[in-house]
């Protein structure tokens, strides 16, 4: 479980339970229910606890009485309660399917789909035993799937949604291996998703250490490129196997964006490449793979690409190291390059 640090959150009032929950959009479960799925929450079904919930696997009879593992997620109760309402009415395969919810005096529950194959952060710093690292194809095709979603967030609903909590933990894998962002529990609703206007929302500063958005911390104006700075600190992990933020002494932090972009300018870069992936990485995809991840974590938000853009960008990127390996001489598993800065 990956430990937590919140940057700093804004609580609302202890507020009674809203009842605008959407009952005609997903199906209300009650607490007996809830008990039932996860015998009572028994601390063995518990997946992993955040900073805002503790998330079990549960069971549940489907309506043709067949079982079904699902994740059921117990938020803290003075938590915002805008995760239902916003994950209810998400149609797109990269986004985990909310199946329904369980509101009660003392809880606010949220049923998804169980994601077989844990999260991204599990499979990047090897806390499962079930597989190898994962491949590089592997890598981009996920990273493509997260960045569809979050295309999908920022327009393709009738308001941006930002989701404010982008991070390795929260992009789960499906049986298929296929990539699902979960966790809109910090995720804020913005302006209208065919205004022109520039998406900027004033709001209290929450996110996760070693992702949030550097300008919005210091001035609280979120906009979708904070996303995209958050993604750009996965595009680093997922290249180089390393935590976004980690400690090094016991004062000292180190964060993956700084030590990155010293390594670009020093030309040193190569050597940031996670172990398990020398030799793997096409030079030419690896290039623009860098060109994306750099330019999203640029220190200022106008600067940063959309995600529209980020996405045809790693669709290139996969594209080209298709080819390449299709090109690949037969026997000669690996690719020597040196960066040219
Ligand atoms: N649908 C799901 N299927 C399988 N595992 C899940 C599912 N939803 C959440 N999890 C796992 O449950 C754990 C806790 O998730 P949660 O989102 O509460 O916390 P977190 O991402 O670790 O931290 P934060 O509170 O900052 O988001 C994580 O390991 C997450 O990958």
């Amino acid at each position: 479980m990956e430990g937590v640090s919140k940057l700093f959150r804004t609580f609302g009032k202890r507020a009674k339970p809203s009842s605008t929950l959407p009952e005609e959009l997903c199906r209300r479960f009650s607490l007996a229910e809830m008990k039932i799925a996860t015998n009572n929450f028994d601390d063995k079904l518990l997946i992993g606890q955040g900073g805002s919930a503790k998330v079990y696997k549960g069971l549940l009879i489907d309506d043709c009485s067949c079982t079904i593992n699902v994740a059921i997620k117990c938020v803290t109760f003075d938590w915002p309660r805008t995760e239902a309402p916003l994950a209810c009415q998400l149609h797109h395969p990269n986004h985990v399917p909310l199946i329904g919810y369980c509101l009660d005096d003392q809880q606010m529950i949220l049923v998804y789909e169980f994601m077989v194959n844990g999260n991204l952060g599990d499979h990047l710093y090897g806390n499962t035993n079930h597989h190898g690292p994962l491949p590089w194809k592997q890598r981009l095709q996920i990273c493509i799937e997260v960045a569809r979603a979050l295309h999908y967030l920022h327009t393709g609903l009738k308001h941006t949604i930002i989701h404010r909590n982008v991070k390795p933990s929260n992009i789960l894998l499906d049986e298929k291996w296929e990539a699902k962002l979960g966790d809109l529990g910090l995720s804020k609703l913005g302006p209208s998703s065919l205004s022109k206007a520039l998406i900027k929302i004033e709001s209290e500063v929450v996110g996760t250490y070693g992702y949030a958005d550097p300008g919005y911390v210091a001035t609280g104006e979120l906009t979708d490129k904070s996303d995209v700075y958050s993604f750009g600190v996965v595009l680093l992990e997922v290249l180089c196997g390393r935590k976004a933020f980690q400690r090094s002494g016991v004062e000292e932090h180190q964060y993956l964006v700084d030590w990155a972009q010293k390594c670009k300018r020093e030309g040193t870069i190569n050597k940031t490449i996670d172990p398990c992936l020398m030799g793997k990485i096409a030079p030419e995809c690896f290039k623009i793979y860098l060109d994306i991840a750099t330019s999203c974590v640029r220190n200022e938000g106008n600067d940063r690409p959309t995600i529209g853009e980020v996405e045809v960008g790693l669709e290139h990127a996969l594209q080209l190291q298709q080819s390449a390996d299709a090109e690949r001489k037969d026997g000669v598993d690996q690719y020597n390059y040196t960066i040219v800065e």
